[in-house]
């Protein structure tokens, strides 16, 4: 018989339909239903995170000291909101058990977001080899600090009626945020045929959903756009899980001719140039306002990331 037939597919099984597609490019967002796999995962991380939140502040601290500004460990913005960044594998008896969940949420998100990256790149015709080398380390949880990538899995508890974030679209290719309540809203735009504009800031509740990142944008030359969001309080609270597929930093030689640009580029050089656009929507309040006033010098405007 011909070996052709044991081949294996040369694409994983579409996640997203061509109308998803379409959107997710077009409006920078997209809700939609989870694998049931993922949804498990994250009932057994959010019971953790739960446990994990109630404790003191100098536990959660020392559990998961606050490192590499707010981009490891637990951080907390006062009067606002605490997170705990996860960017690789921790070990010891009090964290043991959350690093694991978190390690097999980490796997299942990654592979969703890397699957919808075939897809829209299936759309945009570019070969699917190309992401290998841009997503190297990050579709599953680094074993040790030494390893990671800037990809990362944010475990967020927001204060009742005070918990927000500003408006600003994230860094990196794609994220997934999942709320517990109501809070994080999509910027919509209208049809531009529309007669009538209606542009609005849209409620996605509970809806888990992935939000289109700059560098995405970049890579694809805007014909995907970065999906402008924010969240605002919610009188009860929130809890959410964020994960943020960013670009490896391992390979920085990027060629982009198979994204139809003739150049060859430094990715790094690229990730710093997109991280030093914008503010961090997630320091505390005084190193917000700092890295706005820095950035408004600079630039004139004010925009910010998650
Ligand atoms: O909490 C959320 O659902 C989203 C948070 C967010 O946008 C971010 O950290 O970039
Ligand atoms: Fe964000």
């Amino acid at each position: 018989m011909d070996s052709k037939y044991f081949l294996p597919p040369s694409h994983p099984p579409p996640v997203l339909d061509g109308d998803q597609v379409l959107h997710l490019a077009q409006a920078g967002y997209l809700s939609l239903e989870p694998p049931p796999n993922l949804l498990a995962c994250l009932q057994d991380l959010l019971q953790l995170d739960r446990q994990f939140f109630k404790q003191s502040t100098p536990s959660k601290e020392t559990q998961f000291p606050t490192a590499e500004g707010t981009e490891l460990g637990y951080y907390h913005v006062e009067n606002e909101k605490e997170y705990l960044t996860f960017r690789h594998q921790y070990s010891g008896d009090s964290t043991g058990a959350l690093s694991l969940a978190a390690s097999s949420f980490w796997k299942v998100a990654a592979s969703f977001l890397y699957r919808i990256l075939c897809d829209v790149s299936t759309a945009l015709d570019i070969p699917l080899p190309v992401w290998d080398p841009l997503v190297d380390g990050c579709l599953t949880m680094p074993g040790s600090i030494s390893e990671t990538t800037p990809t990362l899995l944010r475990l967020f508890d927001y204060l009742p009626g005070a918990g927000a974030a500003e408006k600003h679209t994230d860094t990196g290719f794609l994220t997934l945020c999942i709320g517990t309540a109501p809070g994080l809203q999509v910027w919509s735009t209208s049809d531009p045929a529309a007669a009538m504009p209606c542009d609005a800031w849209v409620d996605v509740g509970t809806q888990p959903t992935v939000l289109v990142g700059k560098t995405l944008q970049w890579l694809s030359a805007g014909r995907l756009k970065a999906g402008l969001h924010r969240v605002v309080p919610n009188t009860e609270g929130r809890q959410s899980v964020v994960f943020a597929l960013r670009p490896s930093l391992r390979h920085p030689v990027l060629d982009l001719a198979p994204f139809g640009e003739p150049s060859v580029v430094n990715l790094v050089d690229i990730w710093k140039g997109i991280r030093g656009s914008v503010y961090n929507v997630n320091a505390q309040a005084k190193i917000r306002a700092e890295q706005k006033r820095k950035l408004q010098a600079k630039q004139g405007a004010e925009q910010g990331f998650g």
